[in-house]
């Protein structure tokens, strides 16, 4: 299946950190994108003059012989949206959906129509072609467009196909995952300054250890526990940096973090489950 046009309807963080990371792979290219929103001119003329895509206010335009449409736009603002867009929609276009907590049966019968719908949840790594995604298949979709999906992702990293009920799950764990780590690097480099080292010095020290890690995590065949024990030498600093993580019970706040992040994906989708 080849793709003619593509419209992102919202056009913030993760529609930009997707758009950026589809050109980069030449999986389209920019005058085949139309970029919607319905209120910021500016962030669309930014756009614009950046990637060189056609950027509208206008639904109908952007959604014009559009083959695929990717649904950017915030939880809350989706019965808004999805209003906008029904006179639009056809079932020969292929929906891609990246709201937390929005279920494509919502979208579909908000829509009154049968339409293919994938549901997606990438992360903002997908800019630099290293996302973990997620995506589930909505009701009226074929194999043909789960594939072609799945190959959009693939352009911009990892992709596990799984049912639409595990996708609050993997938001929790890899939609989110990224700011995690940014808390962690954010927290490492202030401790490193702390402790004496100059903020350029600490924060490149931080990004080249998480890089490091990542990498070897990726690369290598031993488990994370393993590539642990292999950096904690018995009686070193390593196995005292990790005991005090221990004695604040940093395990189980990771545990918790993830649980909650699920259970607020659970509380967005109640509006849209009833
Ligand atoms: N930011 C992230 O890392 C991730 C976000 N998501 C999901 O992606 C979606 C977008 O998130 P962000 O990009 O962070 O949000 P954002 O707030 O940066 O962007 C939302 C965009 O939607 C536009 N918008 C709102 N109402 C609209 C309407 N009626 N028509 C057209 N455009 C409209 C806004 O103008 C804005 O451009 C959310 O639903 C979120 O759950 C999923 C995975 C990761
Ligand atoms: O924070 C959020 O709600 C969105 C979904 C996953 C990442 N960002």
């Amino acid at each position: 299946m080849l793709v003619e046009k593509v419209a992102f309807i919202g056009s913030g963080e993760l529609a930009e950190s997707l758009l950026k990371g589809f050109l980069d792979k030449k999986f389209i290219a920019a005058d085949q994108v139309w970029m919607n929103n319905h209120t910021n001119k500016e962030r669309l003329a930014d756009l614009e003059k950046t990637y060189h895509v056609h950027t509208t206010q206008d639904k109908a335009v952007a959604l014009k012989k559009a083959d695929l449409i990717i649904f950017a736009f915030r939880p809350a603002d989706t019965s808004a949206a999805v209003a906008e867009m029904k006179p639009f929609l056809r079932r020969d276009q292929l929906i891609i959906t990246l709201m937390v907590g929005v279920p494509t049966a919502f979208i579909q019968s908000a829509a009154g129509v049968d339409l293919p719908i994938v549901r997606a949840m990438p992360n903002t790594s997908a800019s630099i072609g290293l996302s973990a995604t997620g995506i589930a298949a909505g009701a009226c979709v074929s194999e043909a467009q789960l594939n072609l999906a799945k190959q959009l992702f693939e352009t911009v990293g990892t992709v596990s196909v799984v049912a639409e009920n595990e996708i609050d799950v993997i938001a929790g764990v890899a939609g989110s995952g990224p700011a995690y780590l940014y808390y962690l690097a954010q927290s490492m480099q202030e401790a490193g300054v702390r402790e004496g080292l100059s903020e350029a010095s600490s924060a490149l020290l931080v990004q080249q250890t998480l890089l490091g890690a990542a990498n070897l995590l990726k690369q290598s065949e031993k488990s994370a526990s393993d590539l642990l024990n292999a950096v904690a030498t018995p009686g070193g600093t390593t196995q005292a940096g990790i005991d005090t993580l221990d004695n604040h019970s940093v395990r189980e706040a990771v545990n918790a973090c993830i649980h909650q992040a699920i259970v607020r994906a659970k509380e967005m989708s109640a509006p849209f489950s009833k």
